[in-house]
């Protein structure tokens, strides 16, 4: 029960913000987050543009960090939750429980089932195990080799429509939607190896999915919190079905188009998740619909934010074109060389820290797990702040605000974080983002051709509000002004 979870946290003396039932601490959460945007739709002139975001994203967790430190508890409904943002704690925690142990908020999962049904993401347990060994080697760098030309022709054809746009005298367009879009095709032929029509009709049915399930709060942990939110509910089941739908005719196209044996099979990865009949049809929809999610919007926002920082930052466009030349110079982009993209490799890493796409993760223990002599009790949800950790000044020094992808020139995998868990945005642990080899190619891809081709500059109508949407994502776009080179 959740109210012994609770008692057994506090004993470790722990505290929090005090909860009110039956919305826990929701309501304060609900309000700051109002006030947040008011205050900014009030104000006459936009903000400077800040990358101390951590009260502008989380402004309950900031406020609620200031009065009961980094590892507190706070409720969703009736739902005690462990908010950690101690990299200390953090790793001393996950040292002691295997990915397979690890489970997922209950509590979530009715929100998150329509989006990733019971894909790699979700899974618990032994069925994580199959689940993971089916995929990873999909991931391998062998296979990925083949991956480049899949993602160079949407970016081409990306590139192509801006050119046009431009040529009609329009140089400022918002790059998020575009860049998302491109991803979405990148993803559809990759995951499918289709130049996938239904491509487009499933980005679009997920993002509505999306905005239905996360962009309104759906009282979580609040009891009856579904039947408050039922039409809601109802909306996303109903395209979650739809999807599903897509996804078995694409499912059985690819089985009568690749048949056994045949070499085409290799070059997506449902080929590769349909080898050996290791997943059901059922599986394999969700293994598909997770790649789909969590494969194309992350990645286009890191792209998104780094034009930002790039448009604000022009001498990082010209140290990273100047790269580009030496390491890939006129000639094709190959796998081989984007490894040598070093300086491109810490803007990537830069951009993660300061606007990592995935914000947060979320755990709940399935046994009960001591960290020095502090006890969390099976069943605890925990909340873990990703965000917060990029942005502390006690782990990054004095200029954690501020862009400096230098920071990972000798310390390319930590950033000279002070605590190796520190920075963490592709997770931690054996549940660490299976994707994130395909994020480092396809970054690398897009940003080479968008480099060598157009130079990017803010947009006065640029407003600058991350906001959460699952993924950390512009509030209002991201319109920059783009010119050729
Ligand atoms: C910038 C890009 C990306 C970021 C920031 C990111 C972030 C993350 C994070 C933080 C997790 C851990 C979630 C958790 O523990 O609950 C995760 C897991 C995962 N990611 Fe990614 N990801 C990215 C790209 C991708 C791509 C390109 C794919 C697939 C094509 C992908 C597929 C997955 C899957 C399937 C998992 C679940 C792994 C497991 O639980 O075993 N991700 N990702």
């Amino acid at each position: 029960l959740p109210i012994h979870v609770y008692r057994k946290l506090r004993k470790n003396g722990f505290g929090g913000p005090t909860p009110a039932f039956p919305l826990g601490n929701i309501r304060e959460m609900e309000f700051l987050c109002e006030k947040n945007i008011k205050d900014y739709d009030s104000s006459l002139e936009s903000p400077a543009i800040s990358h101390d975001i951590h009260s502008t994203v989380f402004p309950y967790f900031s406020k609620w960090q200031k009065s009961h430190g980094k590892v507190f508890i706070y409720w969703l409904g009736t739902e005690p939750f462990l908010y950690i943002a101690e990299p200390e704690f953090l790793k001393k925690m996950s040292s002691k429980v295997q990915g397979k142990r690890w489970g997922k908020p209950n509590v979530f999962k009715h929100d998150r089932k329509p989006m990733f049904g019971s894909g790699l993401l979700m899974v618990e347990g032994d069925d994580w195990v199959r689940h993971r060994h089916v995929i990873t080697p999909a991931f391998s760098p062998t296979n990925l080799k083949t991956m480049v030309s899949l993602m160079v022709e949407p970016a081409t054809k990306m590139l192509e429509r801006w050119t046009a746009l431009i040529n009609t005298g329009k140089t400022e367009f918002d790059v998020e939607r575009e860049i998302t879009t491109m991803a979405g095709e990148i993803i559809a032929r990759a995951s499918f190896g289709l130049s996938c029509e239904n491509g487009g009709e499933m980005l679009g049915k997920l993002r509505a999915m999306q905005i239905t399930l996360f962009n309104v709060n759906r009282y979580v942990g609040v009891p009856f919190g579904q039947w408050i939110c039922r039409r809601k509910n109802m909306e996303a089941k109903k395209l979650g079905k739809e999807i599903d739908q897509l996804l078995l005719s694409i499912i059985s196209v690819a089985r009568n188009k690749c048949g056994e044996g045949s070499g085409q099979r290799q070059r997506c990865l449902l080929g590769y998740l349909m080898e050996g009949e290791r997943l059901n049809e059922r599986e394999l929809v969700d293994e598909c619909k997770t790649f789909f999610f969590g494969g194309h919007e992350t990645t286009a926002l890191a792209l998104t934010w780094t034009l930002l920082l790039l448009a604000m930052h022009p001498h990082w466009q010209t140290q990273l074109r100047e790269e580009i030349t030496r390491v890939i110079g006129d000639g094709e982009i190959h796998f081989t060389n984007l490894a040598a993209l070093n300086k491109m490799g810490w803007v990537m890493n830069e951009v993660l820290r300061l606007y990592s796409p995935a914000p947060n993760v979320q755990r709940q223990a399935r046994e009960e797990i001591k960290v020095d002599d502090l006890v969390i009790p099976k069943g605890t949800n925990m909340w873990v702040d990703t965000v917060a950790m990029h942005h502390d000044p006690t782990l990054w020094g004095d200029d954690v605000y501020e862009f400096r992808p230098e920071r990972f020139k000798d310390d390319h995998l930590y950033g000279g974080c002070k605590h190796k868990t520190g920075f963490l945005p592709f997770g931690f642990g054996g549940r660490m983002c299976v994707g994130r080899n395909w994020t480092f190619i396809e970054y690398k891809v897009v940003l080479t051709m968008l480099l060598t081709k157009f130079s990017f500059s803010p947009s006065p109508s640029y407003h600058h509000s991350p906001s959460i949407l699952l993924s950390l994502r512009p509030r209002y776009g991201m319109p920059l002004i783009v010119q050729p080179l």
